[in-house]
């Protein structure tokens, strides 16, 4: 996240960190993910283009600082990692970049591991009062990954001025954007697959993943993000929940 700052503890509390560890490497942070169920985490697609198989993955939940992460910190394996059947590999800028991990073993919810609700296909246009991004990406484009889980609020922009905004590539309606026309504050590399939460009378709902940009912050290059809400029914079948939103 680029021009954000330091959160607390437990205050994103879906917020996972997907880690990568490969026989004879040191495993390190690779993309960001959300909670929406005890066995369940919604990541993007391109997260796995490179590493597509199960057990290279380990994820790290109620965690604010990378350096929690030694030989002794708990992690979910993962069980299954499915794709969103239209989704072409490496190709996060045609859209359906959503994934779901299924994890060998539910975790239990404590007070810094806690699920964030889907928003309802209806809520597609939904205007929200506050939208935060978070990661543990590089703080600079060309910079490192940040040890302290990092927020930014950053407004949603219309389709139309997205598109605007990147006329040689086709901004669908299942994505949606966000950034500032000056810039300054974005997702950046070892976001992806995060989160972009709204708050809606007290209730955080998962509006976007985390996807792609041109370059981080710059102006008018906002971020694009997977539409979640178009998403949802998806989700629900796949991980074959009842088809009632998660209320707290
Ligand atoms: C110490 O550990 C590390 O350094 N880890 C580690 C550190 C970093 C990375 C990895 C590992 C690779 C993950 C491979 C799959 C993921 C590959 C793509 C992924 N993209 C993003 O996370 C965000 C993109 C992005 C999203 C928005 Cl909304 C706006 C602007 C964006 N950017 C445009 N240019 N930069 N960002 C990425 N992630 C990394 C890179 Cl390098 N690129």
């Amino acid at each position: 996240i680029v021009g954000g700052t330091d959160s607390s503890i437990g205050e994103w509390p879906w917020q996972v960190s997907l880690h990568i560890k490969r026989t004879g490497r040191v495993q390190k942070h690779a993309c960001g993910g959300s909670i929406i169920a005890n066995k369940w985490i919604v990541t993007a697609a391109h997260c796995f283009d490179v590493f597509s198989k199960p057990e290279n993955w380990l994820v790290y939940a109620g965690i604010l600082m990378q350096s929690e992460i030694n030989a002794f910190a708990p992690y979910h394996k993962v069980k299954k990692i499915i794709l969103h059947p239209s989704y072409t590999k490496h190709d996060a800028e045609m859209g359906y970049d959503v994934a779901l991990f299924e994890l060998e073993t539910p975790m239990n919810y404590t007070d810094r591991q806690l699920p964030i609700c889907l928003p309802a296909k209806a809520d597609a246009n939904k205007i929200y009062s506050s939208c935060w991004v978070t990661g543990w990406g590089y703080t600079e484009e060309s910079g490192y990954i940040s040890n302290i889980l990092q927020k930014a609020e950053i407004p949603r922009i219309s389709n139309k001025e997205c598109q605007s905004n990147y006329n040689e590539r086709r901004i669908s309606d299942l994505m949606t954007c966000a950034g500032y026309k000056a810039g300054g504050v974005d997702s950046c590399k070892g976001d992806s697959g995060g989160p972009f939460a709204c708050k809606s009378e007290d209730v955080w709902y998962l509006v976007g993943i985390t996807s792609w940009g041109e370059g981080c912050a710059r102006q008018e290059q906002p971020g694009v993000y997977t539409k979640v809400s178009e998403f949802t029914d998806w989700i629900l079948q796949t991980i074959q929940q009842c088809k009632t939103m998660c209320k707290t």
